[in-house]
């Protein structure tokens, strides 16, 4: 049965957050929207806009952000988490409290891409740990090739909903969907967001390719061969192989590596040509999960003894002070492979 839904709260009013609840209002929803500053809450509920995270957009006037989140929430019969993986954890224990109080039976979806670093556990984990058990089950991760610059133009784009509970994933495509926001629907939650979360890793090393002045061979053979590690680990964490090939694998793969909206990309982008991670943190304004997730792969990896080169050398990069060029070098020089023995 597919369940249809009127009230929705938005926990988390970045750019991500900001733009999927825009389109639920455009879907007909009662939206209301959660940020931690009150002066981002003015500004959604007065101006309209998210200056910080969204220049140039405008966001519609039934959009009703605040800084209590109990009233968020009140009568909420969908939760859409979307906040940085680092807050997950806080986030989720809260919204779980306050549902579980106020006897709440909404269904949790969550729009975020990274590991937690200490656990290496994906979102829904994070979530399924932090909220009322008959939940947990039901957690549907929106993953895919998604800027919310371009979403924000009504720009065509095409995501997954993923869950382990079908009819959940069905109700949040249902939901979600519209002339330019087309959602398919994913069983295989596991592969969704481990391709969501190691991307991010790859598109650090696109950007540095580009900013060092490599060219396209380079991106191409990156991103292939990216896909290939981020497959083998994802398989050995209990992904369906097939999921990378699907939206929130290869497509999203695709889209951090090459477009320029992209934080992961602009951030090795910045760090190709000579910046340090932490101006490069401290200029963007916004997360760059990849810096994180690349030590929660990189140690997953290791304890599963793994090959994962790229993520190694951008491990190294980011976390050792690694020069990137010595990094490339030693990815080139590594001992000839079959490409037939990648999996
Ligand atoms: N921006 C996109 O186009 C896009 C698309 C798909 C997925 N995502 C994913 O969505 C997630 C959120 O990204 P975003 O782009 O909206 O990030 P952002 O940097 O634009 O905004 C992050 C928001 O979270 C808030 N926040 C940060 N730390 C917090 C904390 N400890 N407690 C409460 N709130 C906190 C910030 O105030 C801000 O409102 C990320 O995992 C990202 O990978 C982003
Ligand atoms: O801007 P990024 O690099 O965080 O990527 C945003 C989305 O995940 C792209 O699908």
């Amino acid at each position: 049965m597919v369940f249809l839904c009127k009230k929705v709260a938005v926990v988390g009013a970045g750019s991500w957050g900001s733009v999927l609840a825009n389109i639920l209002v455009m879907n007909g929803k009662e939206v209301k929207i959660w940020s931690r500053r009150q002066a981002q809450v003015d500004e959604l509920n007065q101006e309209h806009t998210n200056k910080a995270y969204l220049s140039n957009v405008r966001l519609s006037k039934k959009l009703i952000a605040s800084s209590n989140l109990e009233e968020v929430l009140h009568d909420a019969e969908l939760v859409l988490l979307a906040v940085p993986t680092k807050a997950m954890r806080e986030i989720a224990h809260r919204v779980g409290l306050l549902i579980e109080a106020m006897d709440l039976h909404p269904i949790i979806v969550h729009a975020s891409k990274g590991l937690e670093l200490d656990t290496h556990k994906r979102i829904s984990e994070i979530i399924s740990e932090e909220i009322p058990q008959e939940y947990a089950a039901g957690i549907v991760a929106l993953s895919g090739p998604s800027h919310a610059e371009e979403v924000a133009q009504h720009d065509l784009t095409l995501i997954t909903a993923a869950s382990s509970n079908l009819e959940a994933a069905k109700s949040v495509q249902r939901i979600f969907m519209n002339s330019y926001f087309r959602v398919y629907t994913n069983r295989d939650i596991i592969g969704v967001e481990l391709g969501a979360a190691f991307k991010n890793i790859i598109a650090l090393g696109a950007g540095a390719l580009n900013g060092l002045g490599y060219g396209d061979d380079a991106k191409a053979a990156l991103m292939t061969r990216g896909l290939a590690e981020i497959a083998r680990l994802g398989i050995a964490l209990g992904a369906d192989p097939l999921t990378f090939i699907g939206l929130s694998g290869v497509g999203d793969l695709i889209v951090t590596c090459t477009s320029v909206h992209s934080r992961n990309w602009r951030a090795g982008n910045q760090l190709g040509k000579g910046m340090k991670v932490e101006d490069v943190v401290n200029n963007m304004g916004m997360v760059i999960e990849g810096l994180t997730t690349v030590k929660a792969a990189y140690e997953l990896a290791k304890d599963r003894k793994i090959e994962m080169p790229i993520t190694e050398a951008i491990y190294q990069v980011v976390y050792q002070g690694e020069e990137i060029k010595t990094a490339i070098a030693d990815l080139m020089m590594r001992e000839g492979k079959s490409e037939e023995e990648t999996f």
